[in-house]
């Protein structure tokens, strides 16, 4: 591997807090990316099967692995199920400045104003287990795998929107806490992405801060006065990390807050970038020749001042009829506190305490995704939706089909998985891999029918 990092990069870094030419040319010459993975809390207490080969722990994310090799994960059925998400370790460092600074128990309205394929997302909706995420992706392409990926992770927390940053001023200081993981020229991810460094240039910064500026401005509105924002970025660029800090500070009602000197597990923190006084560290930069990770740039801050909430609130969504719900029940877990709501032909359940915001949001932006979509009722019977097969809300009483690896890849395909049907039950089951949920299968009386959506099938052999 021989990387070529762009010259005005380099000059651009030289004398900034962190950076070591000479190590960081020879991480990028001489040492691959890392392959890492954080695994879904809420789903691991169900999980029977052994854990990936591993290369140590992410010291500063509590569910963060190492992974000795990169595998191919299209042929992991454990990823189609949501077990874990790769994500970049420092990526997983939002988990460790949410813990400097939050109260993981409250509960909290937190968008994820740039969210798309979804790391950011699912990592909050496993940090914030009572909170409630929004998760936002201007683009509609990419929104659908985001859509994808929060179905999968299964938390039942996540909201999936698809709106510009400037829609969000309809909702005046609605949320609790925003991330916005900017989109930015990607030096960080240089090991990773040739196309990246064939891109990079001084002009891309400046385009990129200027919008990351423009983002950040239209969508401030919707956060509420004491509101916490985090700011990220996977660029190395001043343009695009300390001084869109100092824009925040000095153009929109924020103030930087202060994370410790030693966050937990990092031994070295490059870039510790340090308030006006040069005190307290209130932003990290990742770079790669001296943290074990891609780079990454992360900052938080406080909004001082605000306008008071307001937003159009609109009709609750009707309830579905009694009946309806009694065909739900065996379905789900017991003790949830949900409220089921119809959606067209589809039944939907989100918890209780979010009834009365899901339609607040569904006034205000275009929702693709809200809760679980639990099926249909067809005659006198749920239809399950493949929703609900990948949600950690599903019922332990429902048919369970363990599926081996060879199985779960014909399952995964949409084929008919080589299954023997004496004995079976007939009727709804799970299709299950070392205890985590793919979808569903039907056993008829000669043959199985393969529930799994084909436009989310595996194509590659
Ligand atoms: C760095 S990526 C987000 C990665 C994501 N947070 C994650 O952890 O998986 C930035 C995202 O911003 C979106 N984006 C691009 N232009 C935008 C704009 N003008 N406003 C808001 N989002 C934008 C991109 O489509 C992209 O999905």
């Amino acid at each position: 591997m021989s990387l070529s990092i762009p010259e005005g990069l380099i000059a651009s870094l030289e004398g900034k807090a962190g950076f070591h030419k000479r190590s960081f040319i020879d991480a990028h010459k001489n040492h691959p990316a890392n392959t890492s993975i954080r695994y879904n809390p809420q789903k691991l207490a169900g999980y029977k099967g052994p854990m990936p080969a591993q290369h140590g722990r992410i010291s500063w994310s509590p569910y963060g692995y190492y992974l000795a090799e990169r595998p191919f994960f299209t042929h992991d059925p454990l990823f189609h199920g949501g077990l874990y998400y790769v994500q970049e370790p420092g990526s997983q460092f939002l988990w460790e400045t949410l813990h400097q600074t939050t109260d993981p128990n409250q509960r909290l309205k937190v968008l994820d104003l740039c969210a798309a394929p979804g790391g950011k997302s699912t990592l909050l909706a496993s940090f914030f287990k009572n909170g409630l995420i929004v998760s936002n992706e201007i683009m509609k392409n990419r929104a659908a795998v985001l859509t994808e990926n929060a179905t999968k992770w299964g938390t039942g927390n996540i909201v999936v929107s698809c709106n510009e940053p400037s829609h969000f001023a309809r909702l005046k200081g609605y949320f609790d806490v925003m991330i916005v993981d900017a989109p930015c020229s990607g030096s960080g991810l240089f090991r990773k992405d040739p196309v990246a460094v064939a891109q990079w240039t001084p002009a891309l910064v400046d385009l990129c801060s200027k919008r990351q500026q423009r983002i950040l401005q239209e969508a401030l509105v919707s956060l509420k006065e004491g509101g916490l924002l985090i700011y990220s970025t996977c660029s190395y660029s001043i343009g695009e990390d300390e001084d869109i800090m100092d824009f925040l500070v000095g153009h929109v009602a924020m103030e930087t807050v202060a994370l410790n000197n030693t966050p937990m597990g990092v031994t070295t923190v490059a870039g510790t970038v340090k308030d006006r006084a040069g005190n307290q560290p209130v932003g990290y930069k990742f770079f790669p020749d001296q943290v074990r990770s891609e780079g990454f740039f992360i900052s938080i801050f406080k909004k001082t001042k605000g306008e008071l909430p307001a937003y159009h609130t609109g009709e609750a969504a009707p309830a579905i009829a009694k009946e309806e719900q009694v065909l739900t029940g065996p379905w789900l877990k017991p003790h949830l506190d949900l409220k089921f709501i119809k959606q067209g032909a589809d039944i939907l359940a989100l918890e209780n305490k979010w009834v009365a915001d899901l339609t607040i949001l569904q006034k205000n932006l275009f929702l693709k995704k809200a809760g679980v979509t639990i099926g249909q009722i067809k005659g006198k019977q749920l239809v399950p939706a493949h929703d609900l097969a990948l949600s950690t809300w599903v019922g332990s009483g429902v048919a369970n089909f363990p599926l081996d690896r060879a199985q779960s890849l014909q399952y995964l395909k949409c084929q008919q998985p080589e299954i023997e049907l004496d004995g079976l039950s007939p009727g709804w089951h799970l299709a299950s891999y070392e205890g985590i949920g793919l979808g569903w299968m039907k056993v008829l009386p000669n043959r199985i029918n393969n529930y799994y959506p084909r436009n989310w099938r595996i194509l590659k052999h």
